[in-house]
């Protein structure tokens, strides 16, 4: 397994990972938290707990931010990395690659303009860390997270609700299983208040992962000292509380140096009556050493679970990726590319519907079979034909006597009145065809999982779609009227041959009858031409029934097959990139979430190798 300086550089290098892929715990777009499984140490305090102190000694350094009121304002993510002896110190900032600070103050200066980014002038607080590392022969290999203050009163310019939103943000940290608690407390207050106890003590009740300090021990009262807490007789924890001796402000006034202050501070022990038995166990090196080990312990127990929790993820992020699709390529080509592709996949469907692969289609020729003949059925030739209906026509056209021969204007009339009935059928089968071509569109584009990641094609498909079949509804309308005027424009000369040889035989009978009998034969006349009709109608309807269909598919169902969105391609094949581009814009949240897992993914990977180099350098 890897040394302890690569397995915190590892986490340290998944934790730089996981903050710039937008992971530092937390969970809000409700993906799995990496930053969350990486054992990290959180330093806790109230406001001037001597937090600021501790870390700068722990550095051994002067670059963290001062003043009144609250000064850390967002997560400063501190990897401590060890170098060479002799080699020179430098800090570099996440959001500033390959830019080092070697002036200090400068970091300082970096840490307050980077928080004013991203918290305003306003003193509000930011969960998003900054990662600050430092590199230095001065330091241990170590990882240390420093939090806002637990404030108690706001200050001029913060909300009412910083102390709450304080304490969420830095509980957010420290309930987490695998935080460390460096929990700050100064020696001259009573520890029973101290913030930092009553909120270590909430998370972590069995203090299994908290780390009790004390700081400001040369601040307590003469004749006083921390030993009952220090040799574990009160506040016992599992880890033994360690004693500091900061600089006092006075010292930072006076700009003494760090090394400096590491000295005092290493003498104050070593002379001191009460802690000098402690000496070896006491000041910020040591608490430095102590943080390594113990970090370096938890990260080693915790390797397996992160391994598991990455693998386990990164299963989990493909899939879903799968199901939210790839991104759409780039360039127009590509774009008109994926277009056609999904244009095509829905055609195939459709088709399918029409052919019969999918429910759909047999209803189109459940019009021909029973809809259009059972309206022809229906309609009201009698009504028409009848004996008072065929007197008025024909007399009205033949005058009153029909003649010998057929009376033909009365004939043509009495069969374009009827003719013209089969009008209303025959547009009802053209409008009930339309009807279910549009419905197997729309259920078409539903079907074609393509496109539901994009609303604007399937918007666009469907009203291309409906133009056309609109189109091959207007033109089956007028083929199908022509069907039912041909057989008015053009009666069939057989008909009236035959019609005239019945008419002649009838006459020659007629004449022979008394004139008694002339009302009669008028009558059996009427009727006769009546029949005649009927027969021509139903002859017509005979021939109707199978031509109205054939004009139907031909003009509606075939075109729609072959030809549906030919407009379409022809229009989306001249248009430029973004105007494609507007096709395939996807719903925002899905893009977002697909962009969200991408990073993720990435992050998961990259961690991924990082542990397997880890292992293999190990
Ligand atoms: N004498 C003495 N003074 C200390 C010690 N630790 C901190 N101080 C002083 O206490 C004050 C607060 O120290 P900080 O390190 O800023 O405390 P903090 O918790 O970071 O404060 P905020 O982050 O601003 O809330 C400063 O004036 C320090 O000089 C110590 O061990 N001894």
């Amino acid at each position: 397994m890897a040394t302890m300086e690569s397995l915190i550089g590892l986490v340290n290098r998944i934790q730089r990972a996981c903050t710039s892929l937008g992971d530092y715990g937390g969970g809000n777009n409700a993906l799995s938290s990496l930053w969350e499984a990486l054992p990290s140490v959180a330093v806790v305090g109230g406001q001037s707990s001597g937090k600021s102190s501790v870390l700068e000694s722990i550095v051994g350094r002067d670059f963290l931010p001062r003043g009144s009121g609250i000064v850390t304002r967002r997560p400063l993510l501190l990897q401590l990395h060890k170098t060479e002896h002799g080699t020179e110190e430098y800090a570099e900032f996440l959001h500033l690659p390959n830019k080092r600070f070697t002036n200090f103050s400068l970091v300082r200066k970096e840490i307050q303009d980077e928080t004013d980014k991203m918290t305003g002038k306003k003193k509000q607080i930011s969960p998003v860390p900054i990662h600050l590392s430092i590199f230095s022969p001065n330091v241990v290999d170590l990882t240390l997270i420093d939090l806002p203050g637990l404030t108690k009163v706001a200050v001029e310019g913060q909300p009412e609700t910083i102390a709450e939103d304080i304490e969420s943000m830095v509980r957010s940290y420290v309930a987490k299983p695998n935080c460390l608690i460096l929990a700050i407390s100064p020696a001259n207050q009573d520890i029973a208040t101290s913030d930092a106890i009553k909120l270590a003590k909430e998370v972590d009740p069995i203090g299994d992962r908290t780390f009790g300090v004390l700081t400001k021990l040369d601040l307590m009262d003469n004749g006083t000292n921390a030993l009952d807490v220090i040799e574990g007789r009160s506040y016992r924890m599992q880890y033994p509380w360690v004693g500091i001796v900061n600089r006092s402000q006075a010292d930072i006034n006076k700009n003494v140096d760090m090394m400096v202050a590491r000295r005092k501070e290493r003498e104050y022990f070593e002379t001191s009556p009460d802690y000098g038995h402690l000496a070896n166990e006491m000041g910020s090196e040591y608490l430095a050493k102590i943080l390594s080990k113990l970090l370096e312990s938890v990260i080693r127990a915790r390797i397996p679970n992160i391994i598991a929790l990455i693998n386990r993820s990164i299963e989990e992020l493909e899939r879903e990726l799968d199901q939210l699709g790839r991104p759409i390529a780039i360039d127009a080509g590509a774009k008109l590319y994926n277009i056609l592709g999904m244009c095509r996949a829905f055609e195939k469907i459709f088709k399918e519907h029409l052919d019969g692969g999918r429910p759909g289609g047999a209803r189109i020729y459940g019009i021909f079979d029973y809809q259009l003949p059972g309206a022809i059925r229906k309609l009201p030739f009698d009504r028409h034909l009848s004996l008072e209906n065929v007197k008025r026509i024909v007399s009205q056209s033949d005058g009153y006597q029909p003649h010998l021969i057929a009376p033909e204007m009365g004939y043509r009339r009495l069969i374009e009145g009827s003719l013209h009935l089969f009008k209303g059928p025959a547009e009802a089968s053209v409008n009930a065809v339309h009807s279910i071509l549009k419905e197997l569109v729309s259920k078409s584009i539903a079907e074609t999982e393509e496109l539901k990641r994009f609303p604007s094609l399937q918007t666009e498909l469907a009203a291309a779609a409906s133009s056309s079949l609109q189109k091959f509804r207007e033109e089956s309308m007028t083929s199908v009227l022509r069907l039912v005027d041909m057989e008015a424009s053009y009666l069939t000369v057989e008909f009236f041959r035959n019609l005239h040889v019945m008419e002649t035989q009838g006459s020659q009978t007629a004449s022979l009858s008394s004139p008694a009998t002339v009302e009669q034969n008028s009558e059996r006349q009427f009727r006769k031409i009546a029949s005649n009709v009927a027969g021509y109608i139903k002859m017509v309807a005979g021939t109707l029934v199978n031509t109205i269909p054939k004009a139907v598919v031909h003009c509606q169902v075939r075109q729609a097959k072959l030809a549906l969105l030919n407009y379409f391609y022809t229009q989306i094949s001249q248009r430029q990139g973004e105007h494609l581009g507007q096709l395939l814009d996807e719903n925002p949240e899905l893009m977002e979430r697909r962009l969200q897992c991408s990073k993720r993914l990435e992050l998961y990977k990259k961690a991924r190798d990082e542990i397997d180099a880890a292992v293999w350098l190990g």
